[in-house]
């Protein structure tokens, strides 16, 4: 992994400005060099952070056809339930901009946690068969081309949290929880190989009660006396961070 680059802002509204120049950026690069743009999103606060993407200028100068849209990690609930990530997704972002509802990969309702994980597996897997997605030529997981990560007080990325074996997985591509220390307690998520394939990954953070974690996070504070789960966002491409003050009151 490159050096990873660190943008600090000086409020959420700097950090929504910042993020959507990255994106539509991106969103111009991998459509250009190979005519679509994967974007992974994660739920929580970051949602409403893309709100700028859904603004002019940015809303008419992205190529939204060409987006392909998939889910770092879901709540196993119907996708109408207020719990849902591709609810929050849809109704915050998704519902906002123009693209095809046949490129938005959603979970499969209807299914326990553990058959959702295997049949989201299976669709990416598929995806990469057809060509929709690319795979790394080094761990053969797909390689998504933006993941846009969120990170929770305790550390936890997608739902990879502390004191689970789950951040430790190796060969599956998606894993399920059924016992989340954040409500709800069904989940699934990608994992750590899947996450560290991706060619850039945006770590989204805001607000103070991430300070702790950011601190340790960027190597300024040891440890907990335990790894934290951000600590293993590692990819192979890029990794650029989006902080505001709240999020580095705790840094040097
Ligand atoms: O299902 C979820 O809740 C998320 O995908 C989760 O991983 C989220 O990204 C972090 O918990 C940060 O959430 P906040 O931005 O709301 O702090």
């Amino acid at each position: 992994m490159a050096q990873p680059v660190i943008h600090k802002l000086e409020a959420e509204s700097h950090v929504a400005i910042a993020l959507a120049t990255y994106i539509a950026d991106l969103s111009a690069k991998f459509i250009a060099a190979k005519g679509s743009f994967s974007v992974v999103l994660s739920g929580g606060t970051l949602i409403d952070t893309l709100r700028k993407l859904t603004e002019p200028p940015y809303v008419s100068s992205i190529d939204w056809s060409k987006w392909l849209i998939f889910f770092l990690d879901e709540r196993v609930v119907p996708l109408s339930h207020s719990d849902s990530n591709y609810k929050l997704a849809y109704d915050g972002f998704l519902s906002k901009v123009p693209i095809p509802e046949s490129n938005i990969y959603p979970i499969k309702e209807k299914l326990s946690p553990e058959e959702a994980a295997e049949e989201y597996e299976q669709r990416l897997k598929h995806l990469v068969a057809n060509g929709t997605l690319k795979a790394s030529p080094v761990t053969g997981f797909a390689t998504f081309d933006l993941m846009l990560v969120g990170m929770g007080p305790d550390g936890h990325v997608a739902s990879l949290f502390c004191w689970h074996f789950q951040r430790f997985e190796k060969n599956k591509w998606v894993t399920f929880i059924t016992d989340s220390p954040k409500p709800p307690p069904s989940r699934i998520t990608f994992t750590f190989p899947l996450i560290n394939s991706a060619s850039e990954i945006a770590m989204v953070v805001t607000g103070e009660d991430a300070a702790d974690a950011v601190k340790v996070a960027l190597g300024e504070h040891a440890s907990y006396g335990y790894p934290l789960p951000v600590q293993k966002v590692s990819p192979e491409g890029n990794l650029t961070w989006f902080l505001d003050n709240e999020a580095t009151s705790e840094l040097k």
